[in-house]
């Protein structure tokens, strides 16, 4: 089997069309994936408990009497932790600890009330309360995602959200020991084993046994996330995630074996995932491209990650460090690798990526697990204007105001100008009235 990325220069005049073309994706608005989703939502919702029940069956395998029976007990996600090999059992709480660790410092940077008196006395500030319940959704489909279950839901615990409910699909009923556990050293308060579009909805519009829910948060297939975007309004959703993604920016430096491992690393997760490399230098590519001839043979999913770099890798020859980050900016991609010796010098020319990982010692697969950092990231361009889940995804902000009698009357003054310009005389008095004491 053959991995043969496509091979692109910036000095050819059909580049930019060549690298649209290999960042399109599409898969997300396949019609018959939305017409097979609107569809699930809408029996879901009407039928609850009875329409999950069949739709587990139909897509899981997995056949039970009543929901009751794919609700996982907290005594068994305990069993399960205290049951793994010790190995594991240390890696996931060394993982845990050290994402908790992460989002109890964002919380403090970012996620507290804040407030403050002006001039006039008036009080003004930002309250920030938790959410009351939420989903989260941990793929279960083709592979099992313990670390997801740790990075959805050791947020929403630092957070200070109430109920956290998680749903994970089993295929044939098979429970990923690993999973549970997760599950029970990240506070998970209620598990059920439902996947795709019926948990979705079964978590946005509520079911006899599943409570519905404020938010759902959690990557997931095109059903997962074409069931996410359609319930956003009746419920709040984190993003709408896609194919994972990985962009390494070489100036040479890094052994061509890492590099290529790192662009494997998201190539094996999914035949849509894209990996690029962007490199200055020819004979490096050319040595990255040995790598993965030579590597791929030993690689267990070597036919997942032959098919994602034919279909959407791309080894990108620039004239310069500068043009690639430019590219890189350009792509906006969910991990951003820079393979320096000095990172900090490229550091500052990167703008748009979900993260962005410094030097040849930091792989993309230490973020997936265990760095600190959260996992579930803006893809498809989206980290333009998105960010990392994180704490402030579990929580939410009310504006605080306390308007003192000075304040009263000099804002009276304002308020009553405007309201009487836009025609709305109960806005105006209420104004005038706190002015006249
Ligand atoms: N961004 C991240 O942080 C992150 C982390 C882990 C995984 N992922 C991605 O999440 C995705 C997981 O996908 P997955 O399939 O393994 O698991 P999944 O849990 O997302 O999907 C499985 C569910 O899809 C539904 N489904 C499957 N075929 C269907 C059909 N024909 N009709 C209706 N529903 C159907 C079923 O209900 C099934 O339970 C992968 O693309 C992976 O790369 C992303
Ligand atoms: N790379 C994925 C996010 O894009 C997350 C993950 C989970 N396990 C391994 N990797
Ligand atoms: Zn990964």
């Amino acid at each position: 089997m053959n991995a043969r990325p496509l091979r692109l220069s910036t000095t050819s005049p059909d580049f930019e069309a060549e690298l649209s073309r290999r960042l399109h994706w599409s898969a997300e608005t396949d019609a018959q994936v939305e017409q097979v989703v609107a569809d699930i939502l809408a029996d879901v919702r009407v039928r609850g408990d009875e329409a999950v029940l069949e739709y587990t069956q139909k897509f899981d395998g997995l056949a039970v009497a009543s929901v009751s029976g794919l609700e996982l007990e907290q005594r068994e996600l305990k069993n399960a932790y205290h049951g793994l090999p010790v190995q594991q059992r240390e890696a996931l709480q060394a993982a845990a600890t050290r994402v908790r660790a992460y989002h109890v410092a964002q919380k403090r940077a970012t996620g507290e009330s804040w407030s403050y008196r002006d001039e006039m006395g008036t009080l003004l500030g930002q309250k920030v309360t938790p959410l009351d319940r939420v989903g989260i959704y941990v793929p279960g489909g083709k592979a099992a995602y313990p670390s997801s279950v740790l990075m959805n839901a050791i947020p929403a615990q630092v957070a200070g959200v109430e109920e956290i409910i998680m749903v994970v699909p089993t295929p044939r009923g098979e429970r990923n020991q690993l999973v549970l556990a997760a599950a029970h050293v990240s506070g998970v308060s209620r598990a059920f084993t439902i996947g795709g579009a019926q948990a979705v909805g079964a978590l946005a519009y509520g079911t006899k046994t599943i409570a519905k829910v404020d938010k759902i948060t959690g990557p997931g297939n095109a059903y997962v996330a074409s069931a996410k975007r359609r319930v956003f309004g009746a419920v709040g959703i984190d993003m709408i995630a896609g194919p994972s993604e990985i962009l390494v920016l070489a100036d040479g430096t890094t052994p061509p074996d890492w590099v290529a491992m790192d662009l494997f690393s998201q190539a094996e997760h999914d035949e849509l995932a894209q990996s690029i490399l962007l490199c200055p230098d020819a004979a490096y590519i050319e040595q990255v491209q040995q790598a993965i001839d030579r590597l791929l043979a030993d690689m267990p999913r070597a036919e997942i990650i032959a098919r994602s770099l034919n279909g959407r890798g791309a080894l990108i020859h620039t004239r310069s460090m500068q043009e690639a980050c430019d590219i890189s900016n350009r792509i906006a991609p969910e991990h951003l690798e820079i393979a320096s010796d000095d990172p900090h010098l490229w550091e500052p020319h990167l703008r748009h990526a979900g993260a962005i990982f410094l030097g040849r010692f930091t792989s993309e697969s230490l973020g997936d697990y265990c760095a600190g950092p959260n996992h579930v990231l803006p893809t498809s361009g989206t980290a333009r204007f998105s960010s990392p889940l994180g704490v402030y995804d579990f929580q939410k902000r009310s504006s605080l105001i306390e308007v003192s009698e000075a304040g009263a009357l000099a804002l009276g003054q304002i308020a009553s100008v405007l309201a009487h310009g836009e025609g709305l005389q109960a806005h105006a008095r209420a104004a005038e009235m706190r002015m006249k004491r």
